[in-house]
């Protein structure tokens, strides 16, 4: 059974034949730009959820037990300040109940990692940084903006916001030979 499962595993295909091609050395200086031009391809190439993302978060304990989970982008805004040397890595902006596991895990390690993934265009972005809490004001309008809102206030809702110190583009390539591009601060 394990043995067959392992060669139907290997039998898939990793990425698809035909993918977009990327060249760092023309990339933007922005990594949000590069961000928002890569979502506005993974909108037009039809891609499932373009604004869901994979969630990392950490316990504050000495062994730093990390678990994962799947939210959706509510926002991405330029930093209003603070970015050094000009660069501006973005705010970008999740929501999740304060008391749910993430929820507990941010309030005690407020650093994260974001994981988006365009499997047609075989691209991946993965954004790192600190987490801070938006306010009352601002989690309550993003609370009564979901789908089905039903006008019942969630005081345990919170938008969240990642300033990044590292955002890092992926581009899968038929040859193998896969392109990376990383920002740094
Ligand atoms: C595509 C997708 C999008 C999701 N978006 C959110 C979201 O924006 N906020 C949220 O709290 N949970 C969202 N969820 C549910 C979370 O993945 C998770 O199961 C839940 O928040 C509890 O996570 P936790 O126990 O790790 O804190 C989403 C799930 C999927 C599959």
């Amino acid at each position: 059974m394990s043995d067959s499962l392992r060669r139907r595993l290997r039998a898939l295909p990793d990425f698809p034949a035909d993918l977009p091609s990327f060249d760092p050395a023309t990339a933007p200086a922005d990594p949000v730009a590069l961000f928002l031009d890569w979502f506005e391809h993974a909108l037009d190439a039809g891609v499932p959820q373009p604004h869901a993302f994979s969630l990392a978060t950490a316990t504050a304990t000495a062994t730093g037990l990390v678990s994962s989970r799947m939210l959706i982008l509510k926002n991405l805004e330029p930093a209003s300040s603070g970015a050094t040397a000009g660069v501006d890595f973005g705010v970008w902006q999740f929501a999740s109940t304060r008391t749910s596991r993430k929820g507990r895990e941010l309030t005690a390690n407020p650093h994260a990692a974001l994981n988006f993934y365009w499997a047609a265009l075989g691209r991946q972005v993965r954004v790192v940084g600190e987490v801070s809490v938006l306010s009352a004001e601002a989690s309550a309008a993003d609370w009564e903006e979901r789908p089905g809102a039903d006008g019942q206030a969630n005081p345990q809702w919170q938008l969240y916001a990642l300033h990044p110190t590292e955002v890092e583009f992926w581009q899968a390539s038929g040859d193998r030979h896969h392109i990376r591009h990383r920002y740094v601060l």
